[in-house]
């Protein structure tokens, strides 16, 4: 990041504007990457009319990969860009929209700034740090998959459903590799997921056999934009070949020529021939749900619509008299397990919110403990 600083500062002290290199884009010219009248409206707003817009293909640290209706092109985050960015969401991820100067002469496309998101996926960035990762921005389904066979587990698919749901992005769950497992066993894992409340379409296929592959091959539509979710394994990359046909992932990258170094860029986003997009991603190995509790009124609507008739306002529907959600889980109308995971995640969502607002008590405490250390004239000595 210092480098990515000083380097920001070396090429570009002045705020500079960029000249239009391009025509400006047309709604028909971008709609089949999914470009529309929302994104063009937030252009206008941010003052960004008349820029060449690109979308993200891949992302691999200072370089992207990115495609407009005249084909891919590398592109680099302008100085400014890198200089006035702070957070690490607010760069740019796979799916974005970005204002991007480029001349066919030019090996690099220029971008100078990223078009508001419509939705997001993101994630707790790994380690302890209480920061988000951007997964990937501007999409309009997430294929939540998981595996029939070992990796089935209602508990993370809710989670993935609260993150999704966070994110402004349509959910469908994907059950793969049916093949191992029997009708008695599937229809056992259906049930499971209505049993905990979940709503969402439930597409089961097996990447071996190809049942439901159709299926899904028929929902995606074009001009849409779609993201895998899901462990490592269950066969994301599987499904993606299948439904690509004779093209595959690992082939996709885009070499870079005439540099010293050979690089490759990994493609992440892949159009199908149907014109609809897919977004592949790396499984989760860490997966914190900071800031989830706004997608905890999706996932549990049912427990949300009962707790208006709870008897306090601020029931926490735990041991309250008079507790709505609590009656109907004695009841039967509620599931149990559902009950469980709605306490589960809201427990982890506020203790996800706790320990954010604890950190930032101890920076404050440390901040102090600096100031009043430099006043003690031991402080030197001591330290
Ligand atoms: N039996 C069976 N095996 C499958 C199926 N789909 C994928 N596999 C196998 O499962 C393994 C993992 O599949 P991948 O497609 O690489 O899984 P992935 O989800 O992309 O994994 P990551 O790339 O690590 O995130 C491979 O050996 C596949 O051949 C299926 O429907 N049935
Ligand atoms: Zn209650």
């Amino acid at each position: 990041m210092l480098c990515r600083i000083v380097n920001a500062l070396r090429s570009n002290i002045k705020p500079r504007s960029f000249e239009v290199s391009h025509m400006p884009p047309t709604i028909a010219h971008l709609q089949h990457l999914g470009w529309d009248e929302w994104f063009a409206a937030q252009a206008e707003e941010k003052g960004l009319t008349g820029h060449r817009v690109a979308r993200v293909v891949a992302v691999d640290r200072e370089q992207l990969l990115v495609m407009d209706e005249s084909g891919e092109f590398r592109a680099r985050l302008a100085g400014r860009f890198l200089f006035m960015t702070e957070q690490s969401v607010d760069f740019p991820c796979v799916g974005d929209w970005v204002c991007v100067q480029h001349d066919s002469a030019d090996r690099f496309g220029i971008i100078h700034d990223v078009i508001p998101r419509r939705s997001f996926l993101r994630r707790k960035a790994a380690g302890d740090t209480i920061e988000h990762q951007m997964i990937a921005a501007n999409i309009d389904v997430a294929l939540i998959v998981q595996s029939c066979q070992f990796d089935f587990n209602v508990n993370r698919l809710e989670r993935y459903l609260v993150m999704v749901r966070n994110g402004r992005v349509a959910p469908v769950v994907l059950l793969t590799k049916t093949d191992l497992v029997t009708p008695v066993t599937l229809q056992q894992l259906r049930d499971d997921i209505g049993n905990a409340g979940i709503t969402a379409a439930v597409i089961a296929l097996s990447n071996v056999t190809g049942a439901g592959v159709e299926t899904v091959r028929d929902m995606l539509q074009p001009g849409k934009t779609y993201c895998l979710l899901g462990s490592s394994g269950v066969g994301k990359s599987t499904l993606i070949n299948r439904l690509l046909g004779r093209q595959h992932l690992e082939t996709g990258g885009v070499s870079g020529t005439g540099e010293g170094r050979h690089t490759t860029v990994r493609r992440e986003l892949v159009r199908l021939d149907n014109g609809a997009m897919l977004i592949d991603n790396p499984g989760m190995r860490e997966f914190g749900i900071l800031g989830a509790e706004e997608g905890l009124g999706d996932s549990f609507a049912d427990i949300y619509a009962l707790a208006a008739h709870c008897k306090y306002a601020d029931c926490a529907h735990a041991n309250e008299p008079g507790c709505a959600v609590l009656r109907a889980v004695a009841d039967g109308s509620l599931p149990q397990g559902h009950y469980r995971n709605f306490l589960k995640l809201r427990n982890e969502a506020e203790f996800h919110d706790l320990s954010y607002l604890e950190k930032r008590q101890k920076d404050k405490d440390f901040g102090r403990f600096l100031k009043s250390a430099r006043k003690d004239p031991g402080f030197r000595r001591k330290s």
